[in-house]
């Protein structure tokens, strides 16, 4: 499952992401830049209103001028209660010297330590992070307001970062100007949590205060506690369109559907089960499209579509795992991967190879998902005449 969390500056601020349903409320200054620490009495404050009814993190900054400094810095944030300290990181050896000095707090403060995505993060220090005591790591911007997590690093790279944490036991987050179209493009990383302030303030802008029905957006796309219990791929099965679809006569019981496609995506590939195809990059081309269930209603929001950017992360994600020996498992991969969003119904994944012959060479295969129907029957036997059919048996 992965939490929310909201960044706030003050006791309303906290209230409001509370009432919204933020997992974990992160105090911090925005006018400070990324990392911005607020003074301790706020933080304080927060945390005694708070009262223990959310997780609170603060941030005690970024830039120090001495491993004394960062000690100093974490010390004083963590005096305040809050359950979690999140200190930035240069990826270079004053960074590495601040992360080894923070290991004489281990066991006493619950330390995060933040990475930053535009400016060449370093993965390795993950592990030192690790042996040092930290009990989680994140990725964020330095500089808002010039691109978002995903412009600096792409979906494999994320990737990466979260499974580096798993393997070294630190939790992980994401954050960096992420939008409401970026959460479901993140999702399928598993991260801890994903971490918010611009897109859930008025006007988008972090320096402004919280929205309310920004946080509900935010709040609506990221899964909670009760929906993790479902399995992923029938977690936002609409039980009442399908038991209303039972009904009807078994010629009418199709799924309304919509396509979303991507057509003619050309990405250099290590593929191959030749030994000469090892380490090198052949053209791919894709072409993708996906059956989704048509909305009930109009909508323009987030909430209710499939984009086209979760098919292009998928095949982003199974390439960035390394060399594919045969097409036929990558096209499988990307079918099962993207069937796994339960919008999806049936799909077409066609892969070609450019560079075999002149001409190419490639497979297609359908998919379709099978599942709903037969998990109408076993829960509702009564409306698609399951029941019926077993008893005159
Ligand atoms: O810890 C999360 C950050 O506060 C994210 O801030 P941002 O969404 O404005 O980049």
């Amino acid at each position: 499952m992965t939490l929310m969390l909201a960044s706030v500056t003050n006791p309303a601020e906290a209230e409001a992401v509370w009432a919204g349903g933020a997992d974990i409320i992160d105090l911090k200054d925005p006018a400070k830049g990324a990392l911005g620490a607020l003074d301790a009495r706020v933080v304080a404050e927060v945390v005694h209103a708070i009262a223990k009814r959310r997780l609170v993190s603060a941030t005690a900054g970024d830039s120090f001028a001495s491993p004394e400094a960062v000690i100093d810095a974490v010390v004083t944030m963590a005096a305040t209660g809050v359950d979690y300290v999140k200190v930035g990181f240069s990826s270079d050896e004053a960074g590495a010297d601040c992360i080894r000095a923070l290991g004489s707090l281990a066991g006493k403060v619950k330390l995060v330590g933040v990475l930053f995505a535009d400016r060449e993060p370093d993965l390795a220090v993950l592990r030192l992070m690790a042996e040092q005591g930290f009990v989680g790591a994140m990725l964020d911007t330095a500089a808002k307001g010039d691109g978002r997590l995903l412009d600096h690093m792409d979906v494999a790279a994320l990737v990466r970062f979260v499974d580096q944490c798993r393997e070294v036991g630190l939790l992980s987050g994401l954050a960096g100007s992420l939008e409401a179209p970026d959460v479901p493009r993140l999702l399928p990383l598993q991260p801890t949590y994903l971490g918010f302030r611009g897109t859930l303030c008025h006007g988008r802008s972090r320096n402004a205060s919280i929205d309310a029905a920004s946080v509900r957006m935010i709040r609506d796309l990221i899964p909670c506690e009760g929906d993790s219990q479902i399995a992923p791929a029938e977690s936002r099965i609409d039980w009442r369109f399908l038991a209303a679809r039972a009904h009807a006569a078994p010629s009418e019981r199709t799924i309304e559907t919509d396509r979303v496609f991507v057509h003619d995506l050309v990405i250099p590939c290590s593929i191959g089960a030749y030994d000469f195809e090892r380490g090198l990059k052949q053209n791919v081309r894709f072409n993708i499209d996906v059956d989704i269930k048509r909305a009930q209603h109009h909508s323009d929001d987030m909430r209710d579509i499939f984009s086209y950017d979760l098919i292009v992360d998928a095949i982003k994600i199974i390439l960035g795992r390394g060399h594919v020996e045969l097409i036929e498992t990558l096209a499988r991969d990307i079918a099962e991967s993207v069937l796994s969003h339960p919008h999806v119904v049936r799909l077409c994944v066609r892969v070609e190879k450019l560079d075999v012959i002149c001409g190419m060479v490639g497979v297609e295969i359908k998919r379709e998902r099978a599942t709903e129907l037969a998990a109408v029957d076993r829960l509702f036997p009564s409306l698609t005449g399951a029941a019926g059919n077993t008893r005159s048996h």
